[in-house]
């Protein structure tokens, strides 16, 4: 039997990379995205790692979380959560969701444990020789689908210069995105972040990509820009089109109200993002697929058991992602591919990003999918001169908290987030 392996400390490190001028309905990406990296150490000499957001509030959860978990055996996870959410409740820090505004329902608790549970398994795989994958419940399939996930965006950041995706905010240019995406990574599916410009516009943005890559499934998320009527009247338009609409309208009821009309499912990341979500969304009917994200759901093994609950209740699952680094790649794909009821390709940010704090080559993409890693835990280390750089940059890069609205206000005054917006 393999004996404890007792948590001796974390290390916490903050890092900013780069990041595109993204749109969305709440505004824009600021110029460097944030994550935090977690080091798990142990009385053995392994180490286990994490990766979230990193606001200022969720740093100062985590700083308080990592102390409260000294001490304890990586493999008693349920003690763990117990002493995370106790040392919580002590706290009186707010906000710090990482998420922009657009998901602030999910529990803190499950936020903040998540990258200790899945440093602990990626400890808990080194110590028993197996991939994440199998102490999950074991892949079911070797290598792990994702979309290309195409944004509204502009050529570059203002008073930069232009990236190398340059503009889209047009079909064509969206059409273009989706061709460099999908000649470099090989996707077979394709989302489109909407919410960003009129209904009509973004119809024929996805006509446009239903025209120039006929076989692809395709969804469009406006992260809940549109009303009821809205809602319904696009997705009236886009039947047969996309494979599922997602968040088209805020909240479980309205939801339940576009799906009685929609001929395709209704996904979201926005309205079913905790527990006690699931039961209302059931009852009313909201929606049919569920975009499961382990940084909020409370980890790998709570994923599983979110994947559990959809299985029993008929609806489909996929995953949600937001701008992240290889860990979270690494944790994602250990999770889905042991994830049997994954009906849909993943979303991922990945391709917007071009730097990391992982060793290269370790993780990847194979036409359009992930291959599972086999080697034991998460299968991905720390380089750690890129750690110091990325850390550096954070310090110097002034920014603190994601904020896409105030980031477009600076730009454009006359903004406003409103949901909904048409
Ligand atoms: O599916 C989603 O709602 C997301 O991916 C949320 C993200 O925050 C996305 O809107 C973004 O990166 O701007
Ligand atoms: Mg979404």
């Amino acid at each position: 039997m393999t004996a404890p392996v007792r948590i001796t400390g974390a290390r916490i490190t903050p890092v900013a990379f780069v990041d595109p001028p993204l749109l969305n309905t709440v505004g824009v990406h600021q110029p460097y995205a944030l994550r935090a990296i977690i080091q798990l150490d142990t009385d053995g000499g392994l180490v286990g790692l994490g990766e979230t957001y990193a606001d200022t509030a969720h740093l100062t959860r985590l700083e308080a979380a990592a102390e409260a978990i000294v001490g304890l055996d990586v493999f008693a996870l349920g003690s763990m959560r117990a002493a995370i959410e106790a040392t919580l409740d002590t706290l009186s820090v707010t906000g710090g969701d990482g998420v922009a505004g657009m998901i602030t329902t999910a529990s803190t608790t499950d936020r903040v444990f998540s990258p200790f549970e899945v440093a602990c398994l990626d400890v808990q795989g080194k110590a028993t020789g197996r991939p994440v994958s199998d102490l999950l419940g074991g892949a079911v399939r070797d290598a792990v689908p994702f979309s290309a996930y195409l944004f509204y965006k502009w050529a570059g950041h203002p008073g930069a210069e232009a990236d190398s995706w340059g503009e889209a905010l047009d079909p064509e240019g969206l059409v273009r995105q989706a061709r460099k995406m999908i000649a470099e990574y090989g996707f077979g599916a394709i989302k489109v972040k909407g919410g960003v410009f009129p209904p009509d516009e973004e119809i024929a943005g996805i006509k446009a990509l239903r025209a120039a890559f006929p076989d692809l499934p395709l969804r469009l998320d406006p992260n809940a820009a549109w009303t009821v009527d809205t809602s319904i009247r696009v997705a009236s338009e886009l039947n047969g089109i996309v494979e599922y609409l997602e968040d088209p309208t805020p909240g479980l009821d309205g939801m339940a109200e576009v799906a009685r009309e929609a001929k395709m499912p209704l996904a979201t990341n926005m309205c079913v993002v905790a527990f006690d979500h699931l039961e209302p969304a059931v009852r009313k009917n909201s929606v049919g697929v569920v975009l499961s994200d382990h940084h909020y759901w409370g980890g790998l093994q709570r994923s599983r058991l979110l994947a559990g609950i959809c299985d029993t209740f008929g609806f489909g699952l996929s995953m949600h992602s937001n701008s992240h680094l290889g860990i979270s790649l690494a944790a994602m794909v250990h999770l889905a591919a042991a994830t049997p009821n994954l009906t849909y390709a993943c979303d991922t940010h990945w391709p917007w990003k071009s730097e990391d704090v992982i060793e290269p080559g370790a993780i990847g993409f194979v036409d359009g999918a992930v291959p599972v890693p086999t080697s034991p835990g998460l299968g991905v280390e720390i380089d750690e001169d890129a750690l110091a750089a990325l850390h550096q940059q954070y310090l110097d890069c002034g920014i603190r908290d994601r904020d896409d609205t105030g980031y477009m206000k600076s730009i454009d005054a006359t903004f406003e987030n409103t949901s909904p917006r048409w």
